[in-house]
């Protein structure tokens, strides 16, 4: 394109016929096409020629006459400013076509008069799908109104814009450009049209994401490196001290690998650590950050929640997925294990370099207790993971072994002292004869997700003991079992309590299923529909430990719901806390307008019993009746003795 004139039009509309002093070349031109045009006609008739074989004489002979007519006319300046012309136009064309920037020539209004193939090329549209519309048909949506309102605050007082924007391919796919237009003017200085001319910036955008990546990713796993490690640390350590929480870091070796890479080749040793990183990313959460330092060192930042429980758990999981021998061609099977030290911020430390100093530390403690383990930076903490790990491969183990038992503590009637029902209370019978009571393996059973299991043999095993009293005409009306959230969410819940239901034979009406507060808090339609099914099986419910939870009193009104348990803590201060004996007798008082039955647990002592029945409480459960029994002593204590005569209170 021509440099723009004075006058500010822009190249594309300057045109060199209409140069002072030119325009006398057109009568030539008109003389030169009528002269061809006859000569045409003339050697068709005489000759009898094709039209193809006339055009290449009229061709051949008709430049000579141009010629002629040209320089007789003594305008040889006519004929350069004409060939001078053609050959601008030709040049405009061809950098039209070849640019590799997308151009577009639009209208004032936007509706697109021309494109060139490149803009074709990168949008995916055609140039006749394109003519006459707007634009904004290439909008990505990425920029809002006050963008394009600037653009073209821009483009009218100064006559361009230029900038990044995001448009959109004919695929639906968005990419940003480099885009600048122009105004055309003609020749009185108005605008005519706009020329648009971008640069597609995605291949730039590729590149540089790519380069990021390579700094912050070790190129062999593709894990991030030390670099990406340590700031993702030190953004953890920031956050931890602004807001709490905390974290642990993992130092992790393999056992073996130096022996792998000396006797079967770097090449094998690459395809091993490769293999490594496969195996241990399945064992993160998203928010955790595993890292190849170089070599076979490994480091993991766990920033959620990190306990020494879960950061010990993770060790573990870790761990056994290295212990399984790697397969890294058809010959080679090899076996590596690995080490792991891990410290806890910000008890270990609160700075990264520390921290990873004391990871390090921690690792070769491992090291130095035989491998293919893990140790912590502190020493009790190592004691508190062991124990814990213990526990739950204990745990498992009980379960396979049916090491669990139930014993079952009567709820009574306040003021007759007879039997209403019994609370079915899991105990753990460990093979030394040691009886372990729920608290202690509860909560990890809970975490475990043990207590499926757990929490399913306790329901079989307690409607099939019901059951048998039922049979043999004992005086008992139901058996109330505990149900943990986690079984609750299970979404056949239904189904295996209807199945367990069946193999036992027991009546719905016999069972209440104890659930806590917490799990009415979670206003999901599942829990309405899952207790609505429930009480239309004919199933009792009762919430445990009432009054301890995050106190929603809508619920009750929501929920078919038929006993509230009054949790002990209030009733062992009933008799000295005014505040507890208000609460209780307020309970009791919204359990009766609500037609509930109310149930006081930890009656302990004669006094807790006088003051319940003074506020209306009928029912209780408490070591001044008895204590949680065997099955056997329940019976002859309670059942048949009942059967037979009154039963009496016992200790
Ligand atoms: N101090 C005192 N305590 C009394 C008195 N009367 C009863 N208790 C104790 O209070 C607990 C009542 O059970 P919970 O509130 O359901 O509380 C249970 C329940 O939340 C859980 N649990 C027990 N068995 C199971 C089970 O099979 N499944 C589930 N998910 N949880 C269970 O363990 C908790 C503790 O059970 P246990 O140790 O058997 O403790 C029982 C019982 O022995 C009393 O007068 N004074």
């Amino acid at each position: 394109m021509s440099p723009a004139p004075k006058s500010s039009a822009p190249a594309c509309c300057a045109n060199p016929l209409l140069r002072p002093g030119h325009r006398q070349a057109w009568p030539l031109v008109l003389l030169y096409l009528c002269a061809g045009g006859a000569l045409l006609a003339l050697l068709q008739g005489a000759a009898g020629l094709s039209d193809g074989g006339a055009a290449v004489l009229v061709l051949g002979s008709s430049a000579a006459v141009l010629y002629l007519l040209l320089y007789r006319s003594g305008t040889p300046r006519g004929l350069a400013a004409c060939r001078d012309y053609v050959h601008r136009l030709n040049l405009a064309s061809a950098v039209f076509s070849a640019a590799r920037e997308g151009i577009v020539v639009t209208d004032l209004e936007g509706r697109v008069e021309a494109v060139n193939p490149a803009f074709c090329q990168i949008t995916g549209y055609g140039e006749a799908e394109l003519q006459g519309f707007n634009l904004r048909l290439l909008k990505s949506g990425r920029q809002d109104g006050a963008f394009y309102r600037q653009l073209w605050r821009d483009l009218l007082e100064s006559g361009h814009w230029q900038g990044e924007i995001w448009n959109r391919r004919k695929n639906g796919e968005t990419y940003p450009q480099w885009l600048t237009i122009s105004t055309v003017r003609d020749e009185a200085h108005q605008p005519v049209s706009y020329v648009g001319v971008f640069l597609d910036l995605s291949p730039i955008r590729r590149s540089e994401q790519k380069l990021l990546h390579l700094a912050h990713h070790d190129p062999l796993t593709d894990l991030p490196n030390r670099t990406l490690f340590l700031a993702r640390l030190e953004h953890a350590l920031s956050l931890s001290a602004r807001e709490g929480g905390s974290g642990a870091v993992l130092f992790l070796d393999l056992d073996r690998f130096k022996d792998v890479n000396d006797s079967l080749g770097h090449p094998t040793g690459d395809r091993l650590l490769c293999a490594v990183a496969e195996r241990l990313r399945p064992c993160l959460r998203e928010s955790d950050t595993l890292a190849r330092l170089g070599g076979d060192e490994f480091l993991l930042l766990l920033e959620t929640a990190a306990t020494p429980e879960r950061a010990a758990v993770v060790a573990e999981k870790l761990l056994e997925q290295l212990a399984a021998p790697f397969r890294l061609d058809d010959r080679s099977e090899v076996y590596v294990g690995a080490s792991i030290g891990i410290c806890l911020y910000p008890a270990d430390g609160d700075n990264a370099t520390t921290l990873i100093q004391h990871a390090d530390s921690a690792l070769y403690q491992a090291k130095a207790a035989g491998r293919h383990t893990f140790r912590f930076y502190s020493e009790a903490q190592t004691r508190q993971a062991d124990a814990r790990l213990a526990l739950e491969a204990a745990l498992r183990r009980g379960l396979e072994k049916e090491e669990f038992l139930l014993y079952y503590q009567p709820q009574v009637d306040l003021r007759t002292a007879s039997l209403e029902g019994v609370e079915a209370l899991v105990r753990w019978s460990l093979p030394g004869g040691e009886l372990v009571p729920p608290a202690r393996f509860i909560p990890l059973a809970e975490e475990t997700g043990l207590i499926l299991p757990l929490g399913e043999w306790v329901l079989r095993q307690a409607c099939r003991q019901m059951q048998q009293w039922v049979a043999r005409g004992l005086p008992i009306r139901r058996v109330a079992v505990n149900l943990s959230s986690r079984q609750f969410r299970q979404a056949d819940l239904l189904q295996r309590i209807n199945a367990i239901l069946a193999e036992t034979g027991l009546a719905p009406r016999y069972l209440e299923l104890e659930i806590t507060e917490s799990l009415l808090m979670d206003n999901s339609a599942q829990v309405d529909a899952k207790l609505e099914a429930l009480e239309a099986m004919g199933i009792r419910l009762a919430i445990d430990d009432f009054g301890t939870g995050y106190s929603s009193l809508s619920y009750l009104k929501r929920f078919p719901l038929h006993t509230l348990k009054l949790d002990r803590s209030f009733i062992r201060d009933i008799a000295d806390d005014p505040v507890s004996s208000n609460i209780v007798a307020s309970i009791i008082e919204l359990g009766q307008h609500l037609d509930m039955d109310i149930l006081a647990e930890g009656v302990e002592t004669d006094q807790q019993r006088g003051i319940l029945l003074q506020n209306g409480c009928r029912t209780c459960q408490g070591y001044l009746f008895s204590h949680p029994l065997p099955a056997e002593e329940l019976e002859a204590r309670w059942l048949r003795a009942a059967a037979g005569h009154e039963a009496r209170p016992c200790n």
